[in-house]
């Protein structure tokens, strides 16, 4: 049998040259659209946020965080000592579960968002990296209240990790004052805050201009407020109060500044105290307050400093002016209240 030749015709050369500069063409404008894309956006594609993702990850990390608090409050095997002193000089207490809190919740975050700037109160060294991702799941919860994605460009993030709140108190037993939380700063406003109480397993979110599964009271006490202060840091924050507010004013300590801002909302039920007014005025690290300020801003309240000043969450890991946080009240009235005793 002769062998089989294939003789191509010159119209056949002809249309596969065609063909092959179409595909090449489509490939290359694809290529153009994105170039211009990112142009206009300023961005890759791949450095973009979205925030409502980052928030359904938030509340999982605050959740997964509060899993081994739990878990070593439950073995009483605390290993509690102190990583070192307070300006004031109280100790500050390091135990196991905010390590292993730390680890779950900093690598989570880390993993799944790996643009964005992470801040966490613990050490995450080399040895503590593991391979825990984000599912990639928004639970229906968030997608009934955050309607659509928000977008933003992973560089004007910081997320600020406390893997457990009131440390102090956890060490004592004294449970119901312990939370996790995580804060999203978009170029330094919180526009995200998840607050976790592990053991009764309530968790409050919110994000700005996005909503929330929380609410404010029906009503605060202004002329009056029942103010509420740190039990284990307070330094001279009871004589402020009645100073400012009168000796009539009711003041309670209680643990934990995530516990102490939901105070000031409507989640009673949660074994919570109910309060007005939360006021601190020793130094405080940014993790201790983000989450509250995300969650109280996204509701229509507010958290300054003492004397009204917006405090930016980029930068150092500290807040000097002390703390000032309510909500259905008028601040700036707190702020004059306060001020003859703040602005020396
Ligand atoms: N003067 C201070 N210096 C450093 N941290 C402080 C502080 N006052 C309060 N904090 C921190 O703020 C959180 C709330 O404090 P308090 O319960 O006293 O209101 C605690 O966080 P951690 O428990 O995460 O360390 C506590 O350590
Ligand atoms: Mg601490
Ligand atoms: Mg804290
Ligand atoms: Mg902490």
């Amino acid at each position: 049998m002769a062998p089989m030749g294939i003789r191509l015709s010159p119209l056949g050369i002809g249309v596969f040259c065609l063909l092959g500069l179409g595909v090449l063409y489509h490939v290359y404008s694809g290529f153009l659209t994105w170039r211009f894309s990112s142009f206009l956006l300023g961005e890759r594609a791949g450095d973009m946020v979205d925030l409502r993702e980052l928030l359904a990850a938030a509340v999982r990390a605050a959740e997964l965080g509060g899993e081994e608090v739990k878990a070593v409050r439950q073995s009483n095997k605390l290993n509690e000592n102190s990583k070192g002193k307070t300006r004031e000089g109280a100790d500050e207490m390091l135990t196991q579960g905010d390590l292993l809190s730390n680890k779950k919740m900093a690598n989570l975050i880390i993993n799944s968002f790996p643009g964005v700037q992470v801040n966490s109160e613990e050490h995450l060294g080399e040895d503590d990296k593991e391979a825990i991702y984000w599912d990639r799941v928004v639970p229906n919860e968030i997608k009934e209240i955050v309607k659509s994605s928000k977008l933003v460009s992973s560089d004007s993030i910081t997320v600020w990790i406390d893997p457990l709140d009131a440390t102090a108190e956890y060490t004592e037993n004294l449970i119901n004052y312990v939370t996790t939380m995580v804060c999203v700063a978009v170029n330094g406003k919180p526009i995200i805050g998840v607050i976790h109480k592990p053991f009764t397993g309530y968790t409050a979110w919110a994000m700005v201009e996005g909503g929330s599964n929380t609410k404010k009271r029906a009503s605060y006490n202004e002329k009056t407020p029942t103010i509420i202060v740190s039990r284990s840091h307070s330094g001279p924050v009871k004589e402020l109060a009645l100073q400012s507010f009168g000796n009539q004013t009711k003041i309670i300590s209680a643990g934990g500044s995530g516990y102490k801002v939901l105070s000031l909302l409507d989640v009673t039920g949660n074994n919570q105290d109910s309060a007005d007014v939360y006021i601190h005025n020793t130094y405080i690290k940014k993790w201790d307050i983000c989450a509250g300020n995300a969650i109280l801003n996204a509701l229509g309240g507010e958290m300054t400093n003492l004397k009204g000043e917006d405090i930016i969450y980029t930068g150092s890991d500290g807040n000097e002016g002390g703390l000032l946080a309510s909500i259905g009240l008028d601040h700036n009235t707190l702020v004059e209240k306060l001020s003859p005793k703040t602005s020396k």
